[in-house]
Parts: C-alpha cells; structure tokens; sequence
C-alpha cells in the first residue's frame, strides 16, 4: 500500500512540473488509486500453522475466474509452505459462496468461456487433493459450486439452522457435472445423491447434518472456527506423507476423473452451456435474481 502511493506521489509532482497551473491544481485535488483488495485473504496462525483462507468477493462471493485463479495460487502457496491445515471460510455473514459466477457463463466469450472452467477444474484439483487437511467453516448460505468447494474440503462445519446448502444445478435447468456428483456421493452416498441432485434441493443446516452433507452445525462463526482447528489437530501426530497417500487413494476416483478427462470435460461444459436455451435459461435466472 505504502509503494503505491509513494509511485502515485511521483507521479503526481512529475505532472505538476510540466503542466499548467490549473492543470496542477485539479491533480491536486485528485485522490490516490483505490488499494486493490484480494479477493482470497490468507492468514496463517503462528502458533498452530493453521491457514484461514477467506473468501471476499462481496456480495456473495461469486466464483469467478480472478477468485478461482486467487484461490487456486493460495492453494500452491500452503503446499510448497508444507502447510498444517486449512479453514475454508467467507468473509460474508450470510453467505460462504453463491456458487460459480453466472455472468461468467452468460452471454461470454469462448475463450473467456474457457478460461474460466480451466480455471475452475484446476482449482477445485489443488482443493480436492491438498496434502493438508482440509475445513469448509460454512458460515452463510453455499449452493452449487459453494456446495462444492465445502464437499471439496475433508469436513463441514456449517453455522445454522437458517443457511441452506446443495448442488441445484437441475433447478437452473444445468447439470452437474460428473466430478461435482463424485463429491457429492463421496460425502452422502449414492442413494441420497440421485435425490438431492435429480430434485437439484438445497437442505437447511440441520437437514444437511441429518444426511451428512455437513459433519457439524454450530451457532456462529466464532464456534464454527473453533470445530475447524480441533478437526485439523488431530491430524498433528499423523505422519504427513502416510496422510497424503491416504487421501488421495480414498479420493482416487475424482482425482483420475479430473486428471483423465479435463479437455472432455471442458468440451461438454463449453457445448452445454453455449446453447441457445441454456443462454435463455441463465439469462431468465439472472433476472429472477436481481428482482430478489
Ligand atoms: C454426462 C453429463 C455431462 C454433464 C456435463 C456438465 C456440463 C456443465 C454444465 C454447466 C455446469 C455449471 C455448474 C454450475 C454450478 C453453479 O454454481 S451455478 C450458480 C448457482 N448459484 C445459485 O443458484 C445461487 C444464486 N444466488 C442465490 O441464491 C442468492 O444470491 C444467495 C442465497 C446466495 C444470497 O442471497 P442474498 O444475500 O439475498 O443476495 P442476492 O440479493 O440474491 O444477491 C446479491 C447480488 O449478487 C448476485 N448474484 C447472486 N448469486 C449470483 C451468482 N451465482 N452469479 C452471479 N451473480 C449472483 C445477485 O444477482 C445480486 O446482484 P445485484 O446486487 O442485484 O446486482
């Protein structure tokens, strides 16, 4: 912050110089550049190594392509930091995460089309196989990709009763896509899968814990950030790489999914969700939306 406006300065008294006297003065009166603010905050406790990620992309932190490019970098930066252990939270007090970013897949141009689910399936990979262990603090509502960032994560603890979780893609008249079913059967089974998803329902809190979609409801952020850090304890005696081989051979099938079908799955996202009544479709649910 404090280069950036040390630059701003110069490059305001360079101007100075060679500009008129009026031309001086309305620089003056000109703020400095707002400060760019993350869109993923990393904090990483000093005594227990146990990195809070945050998610901040105000109002619901809808995933878009920079967000899912910040979180995917703030993934690598805790592997090759060995890190501990990390909670998955959201800056909101009413929502973890809207899921992915709707304006990212109206009306966008392919190669932007592209670069966004690129973008999505190698973030949700570094998510899904982290070496460290891994919380979703579900502190607000979380559907579709939120519920699959929070399925991604080896435990949920979710503030309830009043926050709603699930994958609703079918009620957007979407799909989810293999690896979003994957997660989800992982975490609830087969059975339960094909009737939350074929309905596309989202489960309050406390229906979730009844089905094991989250592992815990809690009352507040506060206690939700308490669960996080007793879950990732236990894992302080378990030898680190026994733990990564673990997770990945009980997490085997999704990894192979992603790792054998990334551009087949890109092929299938860009076509589905180029045609005309899909576009009708999104475009219909945006504006049910912001009539809210
Ligand atoms: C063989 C089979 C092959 C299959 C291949 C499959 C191929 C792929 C197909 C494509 C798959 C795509 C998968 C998609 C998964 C998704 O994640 S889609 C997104 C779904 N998300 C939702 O439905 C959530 C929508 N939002 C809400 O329900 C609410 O916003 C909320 C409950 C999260 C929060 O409510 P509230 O706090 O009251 O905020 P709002 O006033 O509703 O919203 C504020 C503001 O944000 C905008 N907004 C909300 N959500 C989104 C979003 N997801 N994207 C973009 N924008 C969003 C909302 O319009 C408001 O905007 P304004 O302030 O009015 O401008």
């Amino acid at each position: 912050m404090a280069v950036v406006y040390r630059s701003w300065k110069a490059l305001t008294q360079n101007a100075i110089l060679t500009r008129s006297v009026s031309n001086s003065l309305r620089l003056y009166s000109q703020k400095p550049p707002a400060p760019v603010v993350p869109l993923v905050n990393v904090e990483v406790d000093d005594k227990s190594g146990v990195a809070v990620v945050t998610l901040n992309r105000p109002p619901v932190n809808s995933l878009n392509t920079p967000l899912l490019t910040e979180l995917g970098a703030a993934i690598k930066n805790l592997e090759d930091n060995k890190s501990r252990g990390m909670i998955l939270t959201s800056s909101s007090d009413t929502v973890f995460s809207a899921g992915l970013d709707i304006l990212e897949m109206y009306n966008t141009p392919k190669d932007q089309l592209s670069a966004f689910w690129t973008t999505l399936q190698s973030t949700w990979l570094s998510l899904y196989r982290s070496s460290f262990p891994t919380v979703a603090a579900i502190n607000g509502h979380s559907p579709a990709g939120g519920c699959l960032l929070a399925l991604s994560c080896e435990y949920r603890v979710m503030v309830g009763p009043k926050f709603s979780i699930g994958l609703n893609e079918t009620q957007l008249g979407i799909v989810a896509p293999p690896w979003f079913v994957i997660c989800m059967r992982d975490v609830i089974g087969h059975r339960q899968t094909e009737l939350a998803l074929t309905t596309g329902r989202l489960f309050s809190a406390p229906e979730a814990l009844k089905i094991g979609l989250i592992d815990s409801m809690v009352s507040n952020k506060a206690e939700a950030m308490a669960e996080a850090q007793k879950f990732i304890t236990q894992f302080a005696k378990i030898p680190p790489l026994a733990r990564k081989l673990t997770k990945e051979s009980v997490r085997g099938e999704g990894i192979r999914y992603m790792e054998d079908n990334m551009i087949d799955d890109l092929q299938i996202f860009m076509d589905l969700v180029t045609q005309p009544k899909i576009q009708k479709g999104l475009e219909m649910y945006l504006a049910t939306l912001k009539k809210k």
